[in-house]
């Protein structure tokens, strides 16, 4: 019986190279090539964001296991620092309850964290032992993850690609394309420009419907963006992304007032709880949310994150995260299409997202994807890709 079984022990290991940290490539990726970012005003900083440290924290492993043997485990953007959480700090509120304790779990890790987390790499943290433990609750019930959140409600999911190649992707079947914005504030009209020139062009290999998006990592302001959102407009500009840092509600909501209702203003990936989001909603900041399951609080919290959005009939376009957000995803009316971020260097082949992190980790044929039935979120850790367990407790 599942809800006999407790936990037994939760492990921290570390990995380096892509895995959960997809931005950890080598340096000809186009995911580190001239991308803007808030650091682009800084010229120093400019072409590759891993010279400012983009992939400084690398992969988080969370494993769980119950007191059977059974383990689950999930991964995150953590690294080192996200290990000593788990093991000097949030070890003691999973270590000896029973396995369908997620929501009393969940609530002592944010609540033991609350004076130094909130957001960002704690939540990262929260998010993985979040999903690790829905991933050992699925093994030990025998069932994937999507079918203990409520059943798919679609049989399948469509997705749009992220990468610097939404030609390749209109061909491989994806229903639209996101490309990173190279040229930030700093570079002037003539960025502003050359960003404008790039989209005519791709607009005219991808031809008038394919959807194209821009995305542009936190690094603008609020005049840029404007003026951006409205030249890019007149090339079938179907969402701005990100463009101003997360925590600037307020010219998120000044940004949407400004552009046209045809352009859709978007952000979410760096934000985190029901609480974020909800500051996101009933300020009017976004017309659809982008949390990142790996990122957000895990399911759990994207739960109910999903029923604050589906109450204002907001859609959510789970940020990449792979099978994390498939699962989430397939579940939900609101969710109708993904992310895929295509992490081949050149965007030219699909390749897991999480590679070579995860065996068994599914992806998008002809831009689309039924969920496997296979328990838990049912992918394995790559056993060449070596682990360390830097603070063990
Ligand atoms: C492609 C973007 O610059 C980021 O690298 C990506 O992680 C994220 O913003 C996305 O929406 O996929
Ligand atoms: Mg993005």
């Amino acid at each position: 019986m599942t809800t006999a079984r407790t936990i037994r022990s939760v492990r921290a290991f570390t990995v380096r190279g892509g895995g959960a940290d997809y931005h950890d490539q080598r340096d000809d990726h186009w995911i580190d090539d001239h991308i803007a970012t808030p650091m682009s005003k800084y010229p120093e900083y400019r072409q590759s964001r891993q010279s400012f440290g983009i992939n400084v924290l690398g992969t988080l492993v969370v494993e769980v296991e119950a007191d059977d043997g059974t383990t689950g485990f999930a991964v995150t953007t953590a690294g080192e620092p996200g290990a000593y959480i788990v093991e000097r700090h949030l070890a003691r509120f999973v270590e000896g309850a029973p396995v369908t304790a997620i929501e009393r779990i969940w609530d002592q890790l944010y609540s033991a964290s609350l004076f130094y987390g909130r957001k960002g790499l704690v939540l990262n943290v929260i998010s993985a032992i979040d999903l690790a433990l829905w991933d050992l609750l699925g093994k030990l019930r025998r069932e994937p993850v999507y079918a203990l959140i409520g059943g798919a409600v679609r049989d399948e999911q469509v997705f749009y690609a992220t990468g610097s190649r939404p030609d390749l992707a209109r061909k491989m079947g994806f229903i639209g394309g996101k490309m990173p914005v190279r040229h930030g504030p700093a570079e002037g009209a003539e960025g502003l420009a050359a960003t404008v020139e790039r989209f005519a062009a791709m607009r005219e290999e991808v031809g008038p419907d394919f959807w194209l998006m821009a995305d542009c990592w936190m690094s603008l302001d609020l005049d840029y963006a404007t003026r951006l959102g409205l030249g890019l407009r007149e090339h079938g500009l179907r969402w701005i992304e990100e463009a101003l840092p997360p925590d600037d509600y307020w010219g998120y909501a000044e940004l949407r007032k400004r552009l046209p209702p045809d352009v859709l203003v978007t952000t979410g990936e760096h934000e985190a709880t029901r609480w974020g989001f909800r500051l996101l909603l009933e300020m009017g900041c976004c017309d659809l949310i982008q949390p990142d399951v790996n990122w957000c609080g895990g399911l759990t919290e994207l739960l109910k994150i999903s029923a604050l959005a589906d109450s204002r009939g907001v859609l959510v376009v789970p940020h990449g995260s792979s099978v994390y957000s498939y699962h989430f995803a397939i579940t939900r009316h609101n969710s109708p299409f993904s992310e895929f971020l295509m992490m081949h260097p050149q965007a030219s082949e699909v390749v897991p997202m999480f590679s070579p992190l995860l065996l068994d980790e599914p992806v998008p044929v002809n831009g689309r994807l039924r969920v496997p039935d296979t328990p838990g979120f049912g992918v394995r850790l790559n056993p060449e890709c070596a682990l360390a367990r830097p603070y063990e407790h």
